[in-house]
């Protein structure tokens, strides 16, 4: 009988504190559990502490899970809360994406100030994102529009907007929800033509391979549907490019036992792009994501793939 509190840890920003807040919740639900049995645990980490360069070019993914990861790894906390968009496609030997909560909308929101939808901005108006694969997105719908670099929270980001620095943000739509924020995009974006990045949405839970007592009590709140769209999508992203350097967007729906998919990848400044689609059952998640990043590169091979080295 477990007696002290599961040690939760989890980045400190308001997004990241709403999520493990909702694991925490999920788990008293489903075992019946006090609230004190659960210690939430914050940590920053480097991707925290540097705002005020792009992700891509310090290092990428990893830079918010490495101090999170090697207090998992020793054994000082019991499990991890994540965006799972947030986490590399290779986790450390040791550990494991070993629970998904049900996935959040997954779509991209768009917050206009001098439009409320992206084709309806002036032309050159300027959009705030730091994410490459909505950069290239914009672009590719609007080769006009003057794309700069926001980086920062969901809340500096929004401030920075308010303040005039830009006409226009995205953001995840299911950020701004956890965050109560509702009411704040003018537009969600279609994910067909606008598709989120692999594993958007998903609150992904990180824990030690072969801990029993955690797997057990983590198996109560998985969700097999988003495992299973989380994991194509991850296959897709991890044979392309683990890191997060190249314009990777892709997204799975799942109903009963059957898979779609639907992948792209671009050039950073969306003049050029592929797109792939696929299906099959659940339990070829991963396999189906990985054959579609396999066929892409194929299809692009030929024109630009090759020249991003
Ligand atoms: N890279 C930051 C990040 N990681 C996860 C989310 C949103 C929540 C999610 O996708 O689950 C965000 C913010 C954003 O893209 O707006």
């Amino acid at each position: 009988m477990q007696t002290k509190p599961f040690r939760i840890g989890t980045r400190g920003s308001p997004l990241a504190l709403a999520q493990a807040h909702e694991t925490r919740a999920r788990l008293m639900a489903a075992h019946g559990l006090p609230e004190d049995m659960f210690e939430i645990v914050v940590l920053s980490t480097k991707g925290d502490r540097i705002t005020d360069r792009s992700l891509a070019l310090i290092g990428g993914k990893g830079l918010f899970t490495e101090e999170i990861e090697a207090q998992l790894s020793s054994g000082e906390l019991d499990f991890a809360v994540h965006s799972s968009k947030d986490m590399p496609t290779k986790l450390p030997d040791g550990l494991y994406l070993s629970a998904f909560l049900p996935r959040e909308d997954m779509r991209d929101a768009f917050i206009g100030r001098s439009a409320a939808r992206l084709l309806d901005l002036p032309e050159g108006a300027t959009v705030g994102s730091a994410s490459l694969r909505r950069q290239a997105l914009i672009k590719r719908l609007r080769p006009d529009l003057n794309v700069i670099v926001f980086r920062g929270q969901v809340e500096t980001r929004l401030a920075k907007l308010a303040e005039g620095q830009a006409d226009a943000t995205l953001l995840a739509y299911a950020g701004l929800k956890r965050l109560g924020k509702l009411d704040v995009p003018t537009e969600i974006l279609d994910p067909v033509s606008f598709p989120p990045a692999p594993a958007q949405g998903a609150i992904g839970i990180e824990s030690r391979i072969g801990d029993a007592r955690i797997d057990a009590l983590l198996s109560a709140i998985d969700d097999r549907p988003t495992r299973a769209a989380v994991s194509c999508e991850r296959g897709f992203l991890g044979t392309l490019d683990g890191s997060c350097r190249t314009p990777i967007a892709g997204y799975a729906t799942v109903e009963g036992d059957d898979l779609q998919f639907r992948g792209m990848i671009l050039t950073p400044d969306g003049s050029q792009f592929h797109e792939i689609e696929t299906s099959g059952p659940v339990s070829d998640a991963e396999r189906l994501g990985s054959a579609a990043g396999q066929a892409i590169r194929d299809k692009a091979r030929a024109d630009f793939f090759e020249s991003w080295g």
